[in-house]
């Protein structure tokens, strides 16, 4: 699909509830199938990456029912499934795959994963390696990508291992292994990332301890169905934060956004930029996240060098942090971030090509790349923008779209309703 961006607006005012958060709906739905009785979702994102998990799951004979806002799974207790389907077709979603490769490591049948174009070239050895160390050969030993044939197995050894890159998929996939491996499991991470898998198995009654960048399981362990309210997704409140500091004259509440600081680097990266976002702090006994009512207004921004240690916290917001560095004054460098080759597209690559067609002065780099601010945006090109088939990439673009009076065509939109479905209608309410 291609899309039409010819809105210049003068002002964006409004309040927008961002929906559920992406990385905790995959886990719920996850938890929730191997635990003991029902667990109840509130607010799960209901986009084609989480329908992925949701599918995957009902295609290996759980139940879930979708009533209203609420998703119920029932539970099946333990780790092993009755596949309706032995093919799982988990589309685009990476989440979700490296997850599931962990969840199914130890099946009495095989079972294939399969997945889109992209998914179909991202490495997939940072989970199978480690894997193969908890029993034999998870696939064979040429595979790397998808698709997967997970060889049946039912022997599992614990696994003492230390990632070689920043992943919160690759330690939840291994967490996901530790717990059905009798024995004691160390997974040692080399940075903090996304903490959302040990927080959820604690709610569901699992136990994993963390003394710094080490996390401790013992199994085989098991789960108890619980309650969750899913946090409205920072990552998707990250562009109305990015259009409302750059839009004039823009105020924009974001209700009820999760606020985890394992996620939460892009605050950070802000506030070294020179902008405030008032944040109120919500609490209670229900959530086992926190949340925040986040407000942001207009403001100039400084460029800045990204700090390495917080790249893994703001991973999935770098196309904003570029967005951001072609309106602020000097440079904005970030490196250290060749995990963002290995997205839905190279995102490096697609930062640079398109923010060049509306004229910013970006260099590429290896693991990231150098802004010079600030460049009035404007149509540099016949060639329409387009999102390289990706969700934030598209979404950065749309963003980007509102600085400039020009006309600009956008190709490849589709790929919005990955994360965010209802993008286009939330962004017109700001705008009316
Ligand atoms: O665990 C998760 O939910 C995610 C982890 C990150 O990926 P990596 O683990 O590959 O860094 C992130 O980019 C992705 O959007 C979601
Ligand atoms: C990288 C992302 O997701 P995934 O790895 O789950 O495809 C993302 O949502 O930005």
């Amino acid at each position: 699909m291609t899309h039409v961006l010819n809105q210049f607006p003068q002002q964006l005012n409004g309040q927008i509830q961002v929906p559920g958060d992406k990385s905790i709906s995959h886990r719920a739905l996850i938890l929730g199938a191997v635990a003991n009785g029902r667990t109840t979702i509130t607010n799960l994102l209901l986009a084609e990456d989480t329908r992925s998990t949701l599918t995957a799951l009902q295609d290996l004979g759980i139940q879930i029912e979708q009533k209203g806002t609420q998703t119920t799974v029932i539970g099946q207790g333990g780790f092993t499934f009755r596949p309706q389907q032995t093919t799982l077709q988990m589309n685009n979603a990476g989440t979700a795959t490296r997850l599931l490769l962990g969840l199914l490591v130890r099946q009495p049948q095989a079972l294939t994963l399969i997945g889109d174009q992209s998914l179909s070239q991202r490495p997939m050895q940072r989970v199978l390696a480690p894997l193969n160390q908890m029993r034999q050969q998870v696939a064979d030993n040429e595979t790397v990508h998808l698709p997967i044939i997970i060889q049946a197995n039912q022997q599992l050894e614990p696994l003492d291992y230390q990632l070689p890159v920043a992943s919160a998929q690759v330690k939840s996939a291994l967490m996901l292994a530790a717990i059905q491996a009798p024995g004691t499991s160390h997974i040692t991470e080399i940075a903090q990332t996304r903490d959302h898998t040990e927080r959820l198995l604690r709610q569901f009654g699992g136990q994993v301890t963390a003394k710094g960048l080490q996390h401790t399981l013992t199994g085989p362990q098991q789960l108890t169905g619980t309650d969750v309210i899913v946090p409205g997704d920072f990552s998707a409140a990250a562009f109305w934060l990015t259009a409302g500091l750059l839009v004039p004259n823009s105020r924009i509440n974001l209700p009820q956004v999760g606020v985890n600081p394992t996620r939460t680097g892009f605050l950070t990266v802000l506030a070294l930029m020179g902008a405030t976002i008032e944040q109120t702090q919500l609490s209670g006994p229900e959530f086992s996240e926190s949340f925040a009512d986040l407000t942001v207004e207009t403001q100039a921004l400084t460029g800045i060098e990204v700090p390495a240690t917080l790249i893994p916290n703001v991973i999935d917001e770098l196309p904003l942090v570029a967005l951001l560095g072609t309106q602020a004054s000097g440079q904005t460098i970030v490196r250290h971030a060749a995990e963002l080759r290995v997205k839905e597209t190279d995102r490096i690559r697609a930062i640079v090509i398109e923010l060049r067609k509306l004229g910013a002065s970006i260099e590429e780099l290896p693991d990231g790349f150098i802004v010079t601010g600030p460049t009035v945006l404007h149509k540099t090109s016949q060639v329409p923008l387009n999102s390289h088939g990706d969700h934030r990439i598209a979404m950065m673009l749309e963003i980007a779209s509102l600085l400039t009076p020009d006309t600009l065509q956008l190709e490849a939109t589709d790929a919005i309703a990955i994360s965010y479905p209802n993008f286009e209608n939330d962004l017109q309410g700001l705008i009316n």
